[in-house]
């Protein structure tokens, strides 16, 4: 499904938080979000989602308006996973993936065994089968972020939002959610502040201010000149010796 952005807006107490943002992301594609704390990100990944309307501009799935669309239909196409998704609700880990099963569920549509398989399927993708009973305030903060991920995949969404999805986890989890994320045939949206983690997306888009100020592929957009400019630091582009795909080698704050 493809996600499209034209000219969108944001503003708050007359501050600009999101600034004529526009971009087209192809169907199955999965583009990074990049960009200093408080350029965006998180702001445009919540009006992809529908959760915030664009106050200017406009939000297209496929070719229709976000705005003419039901938030039900929405649900069925999208799934987000927020930075800091919480509940207070006394809720087990199954339950909360259970949740990405509303959308499709009616009282023509009760729950069946197949909504349990992919629920199953979820959990084992994220590797939480063995805490899948556990109570949701007894996880710690990485054990939730991949319980939140198993939620949106348990919605089967057409496209996925996620907002720094890595960034409780160790290394063996982020490497394998990354990847679990990239081979899934679907349109993927994700902000990530680990830039060498971005040179695996296929596009990248650089906030800067609640502008888009760059798009284009990671080679094309993470250049030593686009670290100084927007994050404020000095880095060289290295090859790596072992499959000369290039990486980033941080020198200091400037
Ligand atoms: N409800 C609000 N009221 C006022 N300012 C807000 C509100 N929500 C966000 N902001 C501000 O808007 C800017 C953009 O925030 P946003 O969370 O989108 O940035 P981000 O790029 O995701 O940042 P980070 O990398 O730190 O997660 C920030 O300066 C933030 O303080």
């Amino acid at each position: 499904m493809r996600l499209t952005a034209e000219g969108v807006g944001w503003t708050i107490h007359g501050h600009k938080l999101l600034d004529d943002v526009s971009l087209g992301i192809a169907p199955g594609e999965t583009f990074g979000l990049i960009g200093p704390n408080g350029s965006g990100k998180t702001t445009l990944l919540r009006v992809l989602a529908g959760l915030q309307r664009p106050k200017r501009g406009r939000v297209l799935l496929d070719d229709r308006p976000m705005q003419a669309m039901p938030q039900r239909d929405i649900a069925r196409s999208i799934a987000f996973v927020e930075q800091q998704a919480d509940t207070h609700e006394r809720i087990g880990a199954r339950e909360v993936v259970e949740l990405g099963r509303t959308p499709f569920l009616s009282p023509l549509r009760p729950w069946t065994e197949q909504d349990d398989k992919i629920v199953h399927r979820a959990l084992e993708d994220v590797g939480m089968l063995p805490l899948a009973e556990r109570l949701w305030h007894t996880l710690s903060g990485g054990e939730r972020q991949r319980v939140q991920i198993a939620r949106a995949l348990a919605q089967q969404p057409r496209i996925l939002l996620l907002d720094e999805p890595t960034n409780h986890l160790d290394i063996r989890h982020q490497l394998s959610i990354l990847r679990l994320v990239k081979q899934l045939p679907v349109t993927v949206v994700i902000a990530l502040h680990d830039l060498n983690q971005a040179m695996d997306c296929e596009r990248i888009g650089v906030m800067e201010a609640g502008r888009l100020v760059d798009l284009g592929t990671p080679e094309q957009v993470l250049t030593a000149a686009r670290l100084r400019r927007t994050f404020g630091v000095q880095a060289d582009i290295l090859e790596d010796p072992v499959d000369r795909s290039r990486i980033m080698r941080f020198r200091c704050a400037l």
